[in-house]
């Protein structure tokens, strides 16, 4: 396909979007259609319908419609490129710009770093003087970074792994198992480092939310909120951590038993009445579902999708699942929150609701991580009973 075609692609799939389908959906529809493209074409238009969505209102602004054309008028002339040389009206080629398709600057700080108007007071309040940075970041691509599984190789073999397959990473500061790709990435799952279990897709702050904890060997842990099973996997690479998981939809642990197999550990998968027979734990770990605001560059439409409303329900939700959780820790155990967002309404507001309402716990340890130093956004508080210190 030809470059114009590929953004005439992503113009047809963005409207999808905007009408309401899921951005996987529109894409793996599109792809169904188009058998003519390949992995290459799909991959340049994925990155399009991405950059687009991260970058919503600033493109619609520019582009002077929020619609897929606007969004791709946008992105040309956000890069300060000329959309005339790819907007031809040729054969598979968007139309020329008409006249009228002018757009304008962003005419607001929240416009100009893509976050809606309604979140940008709690946003602001929430980062301070990170706010723009962080903004910013979520306006780019996510790198990827993987985590090394300390049970089947140390770090430098993991390295060596993997560059012998064409992957080059660089160590990442956040965490010890933490390494970022700098190119392959494209191979990544069909690389034999991670068939065999050395590594594993995870962000580098997913990762430093794990380490973060004191594990040691003989440690009773559940992961209440497991989902996949990513903070699972990592919390089972330590020697002698017993790991059961759990979550309130028990089908999103599906493949966590085929992921524990290829990692090489043990995590035994209970049901909601299965955990009081099993308690008290010596960590409990509450990744609790959130806006998702710190992994906003993965996922885009969550950042356009996200209401006052839903947000307020996620923060009882929240408060309930940690109150939950408490209850079957241990007497001198920690309870571990985390979330992937960087609003204060989910994170430090829930711990302190919590600690009101639990007057017998503290907090003994609190970490954030913000999106402008390279990972995703995360939010870590460690609880434990006073009586415990
Ligand atoms: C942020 S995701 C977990 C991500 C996962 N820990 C990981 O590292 O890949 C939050 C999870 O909480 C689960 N959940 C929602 N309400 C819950 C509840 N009341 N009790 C336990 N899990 C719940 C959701 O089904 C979802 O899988």
């Amino acid at each position: 396909m030809t470059p114009s075609a590929r953004v005439q692609a992503a113009i047809e799939i963005l409207d999808d979007i905007l009408a309401g389908a899921p951005a996987e959906k529109a894409l793996t529809g599109w792809a169904r259609r188009s058998r003519f493209a390949g992995s290459k074409d799909r991959a340049a238009i994925r990155d399009h319908v991405f950059d687009a969505l991260r970058c919503k209102r600033s493109f619609a602004a520019l582009g002077g419609a929020e619609t897929g054309r606007g969004l791709m008028l946008g992105s040309f002339r956000a890069e300060g490129r000329d959309p005339g040389s790819v907007f031809t009206g040729e054969r598979h080629a968007p139309d020329p710009v008409r006249e009228g398709e002018t757009g304008h600057a962003p005419r607001s700080e929240p416009e100009r770093l893509d976050i809606p108007d309604w979140l940008w007071p709690s946003f602001s309040s929430s980062l301070g003087s990170e706010s723009e940075p962080v903004a910013k970041a979520l306006q780019c691509r996510a790198p990827i970074h993987l985590r090394v599984n300390l049970r089947k190789a140390t770090v430098p073999d993991a390295i060596a792994a993997l560059a012998r397959d064409g992957i080059e990473v660089a160590r990442h500061l956040a965490c010890d198992t933490a390494l970022e790709v700098t190119s392959g990435a494209r191979g990544i799952s069909q690389n034999s480092a991670y068939l065999d279990g050395m590594v594993e897709l995870q962000d580098a702050a997913s990762q430093a939310v794990v380490a973060a904890l004191n594990l040691a060997p003989g440690m009773r842990v559940l992961d209440y909120c497991a989902g996949g099973g990513g903070k699972t996997l990592a919390l089972a690479a330590n020697e002698g951590v017993e790991v059961f998981s759990h979550d309130a939809a028990p089908g999103r642990m599906q493949d966590l038993p085929v992921r524990a197999n290829r990692a090489g550990v043990k995590v035994t998968t209970i049901e909601t009445t299965g955990i009081a027979r099993l308690a008290p734990f010596d960590l409990v770990l509450v990744d609790a579902p959130c806006s998702g605001s710190g992994s906003w560059r993965r996922s885009p439409a969550g950042k356009w999708a996200l209401t006052a409303e839903r947000l307020q329900e996620l923060t009882h939700i929240q408060g309930d699942i940690l109150a939950q959780a408490a209850s079957v820790v241990s007497a001198s155990g920690v309870l571990a929150y985390a979330t992937c967002s960087v609003l204060d309404e989910e994170n430090g507001l829930v711990v302190e609701t919590f600690l009101q309402d639990h007057p017998d716990w503290v907090e003994i340890h609190r970490q954030s991580w913000l999106v402008s130093q390279g990972t995703d956004g995360f939010f870590t508080s460690h609880l434990t009973r006073n009586r415990a210190r």
